[in-house]
């Protein structure tokens, strides 16, 4: 058995894949009511509309229950993980932690599998990450994703346990990597969506994701990552795919800022508080990241787009 904490959209489609594919999953959520819901509808409207939980999906508020299952995946907000961790760490002792958040932890600056080492030390620590969308997984389209866990014994028994017919998972030695691919992503996102809400123009989004993924680069490589792993699914695979559909969410609060809109405050953007920790990080380490600077300072309400637009344009002139 697997168990999955956290039944937003995430965790809810992986359950519900996973158990298209034969596991039994368990799926566990923090709040007793909705957990008699999905049990009685066997759906997640709230989360996730439209999708049957298969027969093979167990609901419950109690992580006991899913004592037997060796794999946790860990599918809630990014500032989120350390509480929802640390109230269960003793429970989980002995199993596989596998991150399936994005995004850097603006307390402590740390990604997924780093709070999990410091919060629940000795469990083995793995993330999955990679383009794909809730909706997606859950319709059964065909999805690529990384496993990235620096034990490459465990890292196989992984890839081969979250492999579903239509979920093909592909292993990486670098957890670190692949988790600073998937949090600096959305980032990158919510600015592609400031240019396409404010009608800059899809030229101006590709040299935007372009430059992004060379800030992304930057950062990474000087934290440890390997270049490889940012051109990878987890890396270039998810920018692509969140800088270029409304789907996304950090692409749409990006939009709402473009339009000088409003934006849903209940809405799961991993982003923002992402972009806040990067420039933190970014700024200890001496590493230049003006497009995060730029999100950072938006979503703050800092500067407006046309002033963020007129700061990035007049940087100076510099080669590739
Ligand atoms: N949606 C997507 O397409 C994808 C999402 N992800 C990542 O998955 C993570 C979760 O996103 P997503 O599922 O979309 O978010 P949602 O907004 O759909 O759901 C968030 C879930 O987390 C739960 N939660 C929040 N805080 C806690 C806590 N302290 N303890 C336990 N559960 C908690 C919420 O429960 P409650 O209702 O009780 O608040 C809710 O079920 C994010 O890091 C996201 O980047 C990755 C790939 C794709
Ligand atoms: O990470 C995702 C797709 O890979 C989901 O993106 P959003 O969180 O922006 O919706």
């Amino acid at each position: 058995m697997i168990a999955v904490m956290g039944a937003g959209a995430f965790g809810t489609a992986l359950a519900v894949a996973l158990a298209r594919g034969g596991q039994g999953v368990g799926l566990w959520a923090r709040d007793a009511g909705q957990v008699a819901e999905m049990a009685a509808s066997r759906r997640n409207e709230r989360r996730l509309p439209g999708v049957e939980l298969p027969e093979g999906v167990t609901v419950s508020a109690r992580l006991e229950d899913f004592a037997g299952a060796q794999t946790v995946l860990l599918a809630m907000p990014m500032q989120q993980m350390a509480g929802a961790l640390g109230a269960h760490c003793a429970a989980l002792q002995g199993r596989a932690l596998v991150a399936c958040s994005k995004g850097i932890d603006l307390a402590t600056l740390e990604g997924p599998t780093g709070l999990i080492a410091r919060v629940c030390p000795g469990l083995a620590p793995a993330i999955l990450t990679g383009p794909s969308f809730a909706a997606d997984i859950a319709r059964g389209l065909p999805t690529a994703l990384t496993l990235a866990c620096a034990d490459p014994a465990l890292g196989a028994r992984l890839q081969g346990e979250l492999s579903a017919p239509t979920l093909r998972i592909y292993l990486s030695g670098d957890p670190l990597g692949a988790e600073l691919g998937g949090a600096l992503k959305n980032v990158i996102a919510i600015a592609a969506g400031v240019v396409i809400g404010a009608g800059l123009g899809e030229s101006a989004r590709a040299a935007l994701v372009t430059r992004g993924f060379a800030e992304m680069s930057r950062l990474a490589l000087a934290l440890g990552a390997r270049a490889e792993t940012l051109a990878g699914l987890s890396g270039l695979g998810d920018l692509v795919l969140t800088c270029t559909s409304a789907q996304s969410r950090n692409f749409r609060l990006g939009q709402a800022l473009g339009r000088g809109e409003g934006f849903d405050p209940a809405v799961t953007v991993e982003g923002v508080a992402t972009a806040a920790a990067v420039s933190k990080l970014a700024a200890q380490r001496g590493v230049e990241m003006p497009l995060a600077d730029m999100v950072t300072a938006l979503c703050q309400h800092k500067i407006t787009v046309a002033e963020a637009a007129e700061a990035l344009l007049s940087r100076p002139l510099k080669k590739e």
